[in-house]
């Protein structure tokens, strides 16, 4: 059939199994075409196509609601429910959303990007479902990586009591984004190799089902015989246990086990996990055969070689960062490393491999890592945690309660830090200065290039108290390190550029931006001074005294929340000691970001040089009440 006049899903009731595979084939080659060209998730949308398929068959979205978990894997959703066309701008800026979006189409009932939020979304929609009366299906897609997620296992432990009548699809790969790890990932491999136990559990049902009805006693004794031989037998003991009826593991390439299993689900009074085998990267070689994580989600590549396209010169941020860290820990035994499910993002990799018995992956546990990394403070370890700042979020009560409170020699490596792009709102990486400069014993830095990071991380493992190193996505400049590294003074910020005129204060990578605006303005004869607040946190006091103290205009420019965000600690600052000085801050506004090229984004933002020049200009004419050339 023609992928492009899709609509939405009803066809497909009435396609048969083979019409269906051609169907799926179309799809697959559909997905390795456009990522190609666009880059996205396509590790795990290959390796859903037989799923989503069998879940748009047999629900009827959108009355049934479908909730995907992370939301990276709704691809064949997207396609099945008229958004072909759009596949061009995938992730792009105005484009395609690479998450369920709810603005984009009826179908998509619920917006994730982050993990393990399907089950406890799902618990919400069914119990709004019971409270009104209606009748629908309530379908959470969540992946074995997730359903390691705390969430997720809090979610389980109220769906099981409540008896919430809803079907989860448990997609299990095997993978989390690098190879999934933990003991849920254990227990589900156990599962899933029992399909012996699966078959005489079957068999013994079957005899039960046949006992003549001789009387309650026998049936009692009968059903006390099942129940105490379930310990031995029966697949799926935990969910059973938990009050949640199992189903599987079921092959989720195979359309008529799928149908099976959801017909059974749908007919049951009560919550069903069924749980579906499925192979990551499904029908392309690359992808299939990656054991690494690469093919999770990538950018552009060559589909004959699987080669990935526009690679840098210089290393990643994750990458410098993650090095130099083992560097350390080469000589300090104290240091150990972890990351909660991130190791391939994160480049912690080579750490792993080089002193594994130092390294923690903890699995999608954001939570648990940072109270971990506080446990092994206070016995005396320097726990290295890197974490993207969106997923920071899910840990605040963590840094605050147990790693700031106690003034744990906690070092936190912010990855992702400002603006990420494809992945858009759910993963900006603008909040976390709002959320960690109120905490009273954090230090908060980020270094304008890769020379100043070495300086912060000599400093912050010798540092006494919990402290962050916020960096962004992307590579290093490539800046050569020369003779030995100068020792970064703890709180100081650095003048980079003279200027009588104003200041403009800024930090990380939009630093450049001021310096090449402070240059633009000496045409329009403002000598403007550049500042780099690489401290966010304690703020250079003295420095700020100096610029209180004359008096003249003050621009703040950050990659980041204006609200809680460097300006703001800096304009309170200025109320707070008497100081006048003119301000405008630029900065994000009270919104969230969507995805695209950060470029454009900065642009729409107003984090341009050009920006910074005509803000400082009206600035200036505010502070002095007259006119300034162009
Ligand atoms: C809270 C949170 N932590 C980390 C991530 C990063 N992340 C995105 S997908 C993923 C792996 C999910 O594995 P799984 O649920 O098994 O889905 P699969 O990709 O295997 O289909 C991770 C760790 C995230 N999105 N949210
Ligand atoms: C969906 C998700 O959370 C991750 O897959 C994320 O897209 C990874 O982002 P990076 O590509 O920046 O590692
Ligand atoms: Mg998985």
């Amino acid at each position: 059939m023609n992928l492009y006049s899709i609509k939405e899903p009803s066809f497909l009731k009435e396609m048969d199994e083979e019409e269906l595979k051609i169907l799926a084939q179309d799809i697959r080659d559909f997905l390795i075409e456009s990522c190609s060209r666009t880059g996205g998730h396509i590790g795990a949308n290959l390796g859903v196509v037989e799923l989503t398929l069998a879940l748009h068959k047999h629900f009827n979205s959108p009355e049934d609601r479908l909730i995907f978990d992370v939301g990276h894997q709704a691809y064949i959703h997207k396609i099945l429910t008229g958004r072909i066309n759009d596949f061009d701008s995938l992730r792009q800026y105005k484009g395609l959303c690479g998450f369920p979006k709810l603005r984009e189409s009826e179908h998509d009932v619920w917006e994730a990007g982050h993990s393990s939020t399907s089950l406890s979304a799902a618990m919400g929609i069914a119990k709004a479902r019971d409270i009104k009366g209606e009748k629908n299906y309530v379908v959470p897609i969540i992946g074995d990586g997730a359903l390691t997620g705390g969430m997720a296992l809090e979610a389980l432990n109220h769906i099981g009591s409540d008896r919430t009548d809803m079907t989860i699809i448990l997609n299990d790969n095997e993978m989390s984004i690098a190879p999934n790890v933990g003991a849920v990932h254990n227990m589900l491999g156990r599962m899933r190799t029992n399909t012996q136990y699966n078959r005489v559990k079957h068999d013994i049902e079957d005899f039960l089902n046949r006992l003549p009805q001789v009387g309650v006693k026998l049936r009692d004794m009968a059903d006390r015989i099942k129940d105490s031989m379930k310990y031995l037998i029966v697949n799926g003991i935990f969910f059973e246990e938990l009050g949640i009826k199992y189903l599987g593991p079921v092959d989720g390439h195979d359309f008529e086990e799928l149908s099976n299993a959801i017909q059974i689900s749908k007919d049951y009074n009560g919550p069903v996990v069924i749980h579906v085998i499925t192979k990551k990267g499904k029908g392309y070689h690359p992808a299939e055969d990656d054991k690494m994580g690469k093919w999770h989600g990538l950018g552009p590549y060559k589909i004959d070689t699987g080669e990935v396209l526009g690679s840098k010169s210089t290393p990643s941020w994750s990458e410098f960062m993650s090095n130099t860290v083992l560097e350390h820990a080469k000589s300090d035994d104290r240091i150990v490393a972890l990351t909660p499910a991130m190791p391939v993002g994160s480049k912690l990799t080579k750490f792993q491999n080089e002193l594994p018995e130092r390294f923690f992956d903890v699995g999608i546990a954001e939570q648990h890592a940072v109270t971990m990394s506080a446990g092994l403070a206070a016995s005396g370890m320097r726990p290295y945690l890197a974490i993207y700042s969106t997923f920071l979020q899910r840990g605040f009560d963590q840094l605050l309660h147990d790693v700031d409170r106690q003034n744990l020699n906690v070092f936190i490596g912010i990855d992702r830090s400002g603006l990420v792009g494809a992945d858009g709102e759910t993963h900006q990486g603008v909040f976390d200065i709002s959320f960690i400069t109120p905490l009273p014993n954090m230090t908060l830095m980020m270094p304008k290039d890769e020379i100043e990071a070495s300086q912060m991380i000599d400093l912050a493992f010798s540092h006494e108290g919990p402290i962050a190193l916020r960096y962004p996505r992307g590579n290093v400049k490539g800046l050569k390190q020369e003779g030995t590294s100068e020792i970064l003074e703890y709180g100081k910020w650095e003048l980079m550029a003279e200027g009588d005129d104003m200041t403009i204060i800024s930090f990380g990578p939009t630093l450049d931006l001021a310096l090449e605006a402070s240059d633009t303005l000496k045409d329009a004869g403002i000598k403007a001074g550049v500042v780099n607040a690489r401290f966010l946190k304690p703020m250079d006091h003295q420095m700020l005294n100096a610029l209180g103290g004359n008096g003249k205009p003050i621009l703040t420019v950050e990659e980041s929340m204006l609200t809680g965000g460097l300006g703001s600690l800096i304009a309170s600052y200025l109320a707070d000691n008497d100081y006048n000085n003119a301000l405008h801050r630029i900065g994000i506004d009270n919104e969230y970001i969507e995805h695209g090229d950060v470029g454009k984004l900065l642009e729409d933002i107003g984090i341009t040089a050009e920006n910074i020049v005509l803000q400082s200009k009206l600035l200036m004419e505010r502070a002095n009440g007259k006119q300034i050339k162009n």
